[in-house]
């Protein structure tokens, strides 16, 4: 017996060092490579642990400081654990590295890609990722296209936002004087656009569902991940405690999750007719059909990529544009000037009575402009999705190693005064021209750029757009919440996004 433990503790004992030789030898080449000039500067790092000091809570604090000591030529690297992280600070740099299908196409493995089993479109890769992403994109656009109630996505968008002045309306009326989160209201109405566009009446605010699947959302983003979890590099960890029980509870919520899209999806089967598609899942189902009857089989189109995509949609999609509005609501309640030109503009052009479609924004350049203010701000996708280079590449004079995880400082590009004049001020005239007309910035990426910029881009800006209009149509609103307290102490990492912390307003009905 004494033998047999004997034994099993050598094999550990040599096993483990080759694991930890077979991590250490590509760090020391790397780290060689840094100190000549090949690689980007950064901070130190140390075997197997890499770069220490990087705040969990509050990355960006952490990457604006390693920006201004090392990130010359808009960019710098560090080591979470063994593995090397490039950051790209300047936003033309940004553009250059996720235009190359090198850097732009590939993901690295992380907690999250584990979580949607390397699946969905922002997990996928090679041609079921090119395959689905082109569909994905037709989809949304195909739905977005026609006026009226021909269009699809607008009808949905501008029902939820009916609704959401509605539970506005009623919460004043209910409690006058009295402050309140609109954050229900506003999780409603970013919900109801999206379970409409993807999965017709299921998964909406009066779905039974509806409780226990956004929940998921929260629990999934703020307990699966944050950018820089250690889980991402050493995925064993989650076996362990104190991440154990948390891993366990975030799978059970996409495995529950994943069941309820099969669900909807079997549904959708049995009622399922080519010449009528009404939601995205239909779409799909088309698109299936087609690729087995074209090529014999389903090719990219599988069933599991149905399930992800549509977790995928609600999710991200629920995440980044109910972030995004709770946002514009601060903004809009802390700062009563910015909130009345926008009024002025939407009387003279819509009234009190019209509620807003997407194509009204070329008469609405004030609030378009409003609109960017509060995605520049609010940068609630603070680093993207990070990449993952598929093969060594030059990059600004510099060498990349392929398996390099690359991400964009989007959060500080955003607040930085080299690209923007008093950058913490809420000021949309800086997205508008001498004669009022608007003007997108080219340092302001809040949906990214590249190969895998954000597929529901338009979807989204639509969703903000009819939503924030019509409350401000609607209503004057003001923050209860010191009004001194800068905007940078009310970001709160939710995970991947970045979302205000908890707040109120007082309300009321113009
Ligand atoms: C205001 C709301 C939103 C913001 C700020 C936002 C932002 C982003 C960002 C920064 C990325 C990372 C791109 C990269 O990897 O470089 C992304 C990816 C993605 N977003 Fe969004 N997003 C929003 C809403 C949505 C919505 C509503 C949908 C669904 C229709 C969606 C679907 C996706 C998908 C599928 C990807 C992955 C694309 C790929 O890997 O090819 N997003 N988004």
């Amino acid at each position: 017996m004494a033998f047999l433990v004997m034994l099993f503790m050598s094999c550990a004992f040599i096993l483990g060092s080759l694991y930890a030789v077979a991590l250490i030898l590509p760090y020391l080449r790397v780290m060689s490579d840094r100190r000549k000039g090949r690689i980007p500067q950064g901070p130190p790092a140390y075997p197997l642990i890499g770069t220490l000091g990087l705040d969990d809570d509050a990355p960006w604090v952490t990457y604006k400081q390693w920006a201004q000591q090392y990130g010359k030529d808009g960019m710098f690297t560090f080591f979470l654990g063994p593995k090397l992280h490039l950051v790209i600070t300047d936003p033309e740099v940004a553009k250059a590295a996720y235009k190359d299908p090198i850097i732009g196409e590939g993901r690295p493995e992380t907690n999250l890609s584990r979580l949607f089993n390397h699946h969905a479109l922002a997990f996928s890769k090679g041609q079921m990722w090119k395959d689905t992403r082109r569909f994905e994109i037709m989809a949304l656009k195909d739905f977005g296209r026609g006026s009226g109630s021909k269009n699809l996505l607008e009808s949905y968008v501008q029902n939820a936002a009916r609704d959401l002045i509605q539970d506005i309306s009623n919460q004043i009326n209910s409690t006058p004087d009295q402050p309140f989160s609109t954050r229900p209201a506003v999780l409603k109405c970013v919900a109801n656009s999206i379970a409409s566009t993807l999965c017709g009446g299921a998964l909406r605010s009066d779905d039974p569902r509806f409780t226990r699947i956004t929940d998921s959302v929260n629990v999934v983003f703020t307990e699966g991940t944050t950018p820089a979890s250690i889980l991402n590099v050493f995925p064993w960890l989650s076996h362990i405690p104190p991440f154990r029980q948390k891993q366990a509870m975030v799978y059970g919520r996409m495995a529950e999750s994943a069941h309820m899209m099969e669900e909807i999806i079997a549904e959708h089967r049995k009622h399922f007719d080519t010449s009528d598609v009404r939601d995205f899942i239909d779409a799909y189902l088309k698109e299936q059909q087609e690729q087995i009857k074209n090529n014999g089989d389903a090719g990219s189109f599988t069933d599991m990529q149905l399930v992800y995509m549509s977790i995928e949609m609600y999710f991200a999609g629920l995440d980044a544009t109910l972030g995004s509005l709770q946002w514009a609501v601060l903004l809009l309640s802390s700062v009563p000037e910015v909130l009345q030109k926008c009024q002025e503009e939407i009387y003279q052009v819509l009234g009190q009575g019209t509620i807003a479609s997407y194509a009204d924004r070329g008469q609405l350049p004030y609030c378009e402009a409003t609109m960017s203010e509060v995605f520049r701000i609010g940068s609630v996708d603070p680093f993207g999705l990070p990449h993952q280079c598929t093969e060594d590449v030059m990059l600004n004079g510099y060498t990349i190693p392929k398996d390099t995880t690359v991400f964009v400082d989007y959060v500080n590009i955003h607040h930085s005064d080299v690209y923007y004049k008093d950058p913490m001020v809420f000021r949309p005239e800086r997205f508008l021209d001498d004669q009022g007309k608007f003007v997108s910035s080219p340092h302001s990426l809040p949906f990214a750029t590249g190969r895998r910029m954000c597929s529901g881009d338009h979807f989204a800006k639509m969703i903000v757009f009819i939503s924030m209009v019509s409350m401000i149509q609607h209503f004057d609103m003001t923050r209860v919440l010191a009004r001194s307290r800068p905007w940078t102490d009310i970001l709160r990492i939710n995970g991947v996004g970045v979302h205000p912390d908890h707040f109120t307003i007082r309300a009321s009905l113009r």
